[in-house]
Order: structure tokens, then sequence, then C-alpha cells
């Protein structure tokens, strides 16, 4: 397992170690112990969720608010995506920052996203099947979020406007100005 530090703070790649064969190839995707050992993070997962998407899907950007902020760990076991994370922690030296990623079923690579960040993926391929574990459970009054396509962020999804799908909650959320807003009076 290899770690990787993002322009995030406390936002890390992690490449696992494959181990390829005549058969194919294994490796743990996930064991707590190495995780914690490695990257001195101290969070313990308690749901596991995964979704498939088509070409040109954009779900986010999203996160969870207050006691229910959640940190997930991602990556993509079929297909593609560019994944993006907008860091929304007011007292984070790495606030407003932005970090995207390819995570890919060939290059198996993992992204820990940290609690109070901002989380969205574009999908790059049909039936991209998407896999995150979090450290809180969902809580649908806590869901807060970012319009993917805000202008300032100009987030750069790789998919060209006429192919993007986008949920009817996600075209409803708000502008980056005005989610830094409602936060600061928070
Ligand atoms: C996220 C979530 C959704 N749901 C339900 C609610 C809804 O009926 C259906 C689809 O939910 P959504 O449209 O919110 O799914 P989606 O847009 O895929 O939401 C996800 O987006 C990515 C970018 C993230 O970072 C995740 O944390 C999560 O917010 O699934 C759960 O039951 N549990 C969950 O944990």
């Amino acid at each position: 397992m290899t770690i990787t530090k993002t322009n995030i703070q406390e936002a890390y790649i992690i490449q696992p170690q494959v181990f390829k064969d005549e058969r194919g190839y294994f490796f743990e995707s996930f064991n707590q112990e190495k995780f914690q050992n490695e990257t001195r993070i101290t969070t313990q997962f308690v749901q596991d969720n995964e979704s498939m998407s088509n070409y040109g899907v954009i779900r986010g950007l999203h996160a969870q608010s207050g006691e229910f902020a959640q940190a997930k760990l991602i990556r993509v076991i079929q297909g593609k995506v560019l994944d993006v994370i907008v860091d929304a922690r007011k007292e984070s030296p790495t606030y407003g920052e932005i970090f995207t990623i390819e995570l890919n079923a060939e290059n198996k690579k993992q992204l820990f996203v940290p609690k109070g960040c901002l989380h969205g993926f574009s999908v790059l391929e049909d039936q991209t099947i998407f896999s995150y574990k979090c450290d809180a459970y969902y809580n649908k009054a806590s869901e807060i979020g970012v319009h993917p396509l805000d202008q300032s962020l100009a987030i750069h999804w790789q998919v060209p406007e006429d192919k993007q799908l986008l949920s009817e909650k996600d075209r409803l959320l708000p502008s980056w100005e005005d989610f830094l807003k409602n936060n600061s009076e928070k």
C-alpha cells in the first residue's frame, strides 16, 4: 500500500498492492489495521455504498454537515471516473482548494476524503461501478452541497455539456458563493 498526499489537507491517494498471476489478480481492498498504521487515520467506517452510472453522469458535490459529517474511502470497481474534492472546512489551511484525480478499475487507486470536504465525480465510461466506505451513517436532513457546474469553481468534468446528466436534486444545488454565505452565517 502506498500513500500519497494531495494538495488538500488530510486527503490521501491510496495505491493498494495488487498481486497478479495466471488466474487474474488479488488485492486487499481494505484492511483496517494496515490502513490505520500507514495513514495514521483512525477513522472507523460504518457504511459501505455502491452506485452504478453510465457515461456523462455527474454526482455531487455532496457532504453531510455537523455531527453527520462523513469521511469517505472511495474506489472504482468497474469503469472510470474523474473524482473531485473541494475543501469546505473553514478552519482548514487548504479551504476552497480543489483536488481532482482519475480513479479507474485498472489503476485501483483509492481516495480518502476527509470529513467536511465536498465530494463529487463524473463518469467517463458506461456501467461504472463506484464504491465507498463512510465513517458516519447516511442522514438525509444533514445533506449539503454545491452545484457541480458552478462557474466560480470551474471544475473541468471531462464530459461535454450535451452528455452531462445530473440528478434533479443536484440540479437544484446552490452556487459555491451561496454555500459560502450560508456557511459563514452558521
Ligand atoms: C447517499 C445515500 C443515498 N441513499 C438513497 C437516497 C436516494 O433515494 C438514493 C440516491 O441518493 P443520491 O441521489 O443522494 O445518491 P448520490 O447522488 O449518488 O449521492 C452520493 O454522491 C456522492 C458524490 C457522494 O459523495 C456520496 O456521499 C453521496 O452523496 O439513495 C441512501 O439510502 N443511503 C445513502 O447513503
